[in-house]
């Protein structure tokens, strides 16, 4: 049976994730996106995921770089979100936000809900996306009051009840 893109982009509609805003900075620049396609891999080594489009205007920046932080988003971070998925030039995105640097150099965002800075240790080309295997070097987390979920093509705010930080 074969799928159509339509069907499996419905279906996977239905699939919640938590949104992220991916950055970098290297020898290639800085660069970010917005990616839901992000997830935990193993704990050891502690090592998550990111599904990036080869076809993104970002793609050589990540490519070349080799590190990237994964900034995931609260609740009232929806247009930061919206930003980084669009086509805003780079340093539009950036400018609408506070950043630290990270200990790979890659841009951290101040007040994400938890902050991943990795060096990618390994890249698997599928059909139009790689996936960029990370290995994590520092975790910054931050309390908030609600997270935010992708789902049904638009955002959600959830109740945290995380442990303290
Ligand atoms: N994994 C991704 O690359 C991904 C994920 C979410 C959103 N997006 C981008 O945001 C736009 C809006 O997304 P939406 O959720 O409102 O509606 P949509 O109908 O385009 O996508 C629905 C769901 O399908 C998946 N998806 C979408 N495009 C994909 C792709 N190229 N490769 C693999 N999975 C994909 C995601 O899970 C997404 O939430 C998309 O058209 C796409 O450009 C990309
Ligand atoms: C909520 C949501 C979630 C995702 C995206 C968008 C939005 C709004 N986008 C698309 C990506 O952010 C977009 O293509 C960027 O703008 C990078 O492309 P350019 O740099 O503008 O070419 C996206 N792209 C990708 O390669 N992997 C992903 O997991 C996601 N997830």
């Amino acid at each position: 049976m074969s799928i159509d893109s339509t069907t499996f982009r419905d279906a996977m509609a239905c699939v919640g994730a938590a949104v992220n805003i991916i950055t970098t900075d290297g020898p290639a620049g800085r660069a970010g996106f917005t990616a839901s396609a992000v997830c935990s891999v193993t704990d050891s080594p502690p090592t998550l995921l990111v599904c990036l489009n080869r076809s993104a205007s970002v793609w050589p920046v990540f490519s070349n770089n080799q590190a990237l932080c994964v900034n995931t988003l609260a609740a009232g971070q929806e247009s930061l979100s919206n930003l980084f998925g669009g086509k805003t030039p780079m340093d539009e995105r950036f400018a609408a936000a506070h950043w630290q640097q990270g200990e790979t150099g890659c841009p951290r965002l101040a007040n994400a809900l938890a902050s991943f800075d990795c060096h990618i240790s390994q890249v698997v080309s599928v059909g139009t996306h790689d996936i960029l295997f990370c290995q994590i070097v520092d975790i910054v987390r931050h309390p908030t009051p609600e997270g935010l979920v992708w789902f049904d093509r638009r955002y959600h705010a959830l109740p945290a009840n995380l442990p303290t930080v």
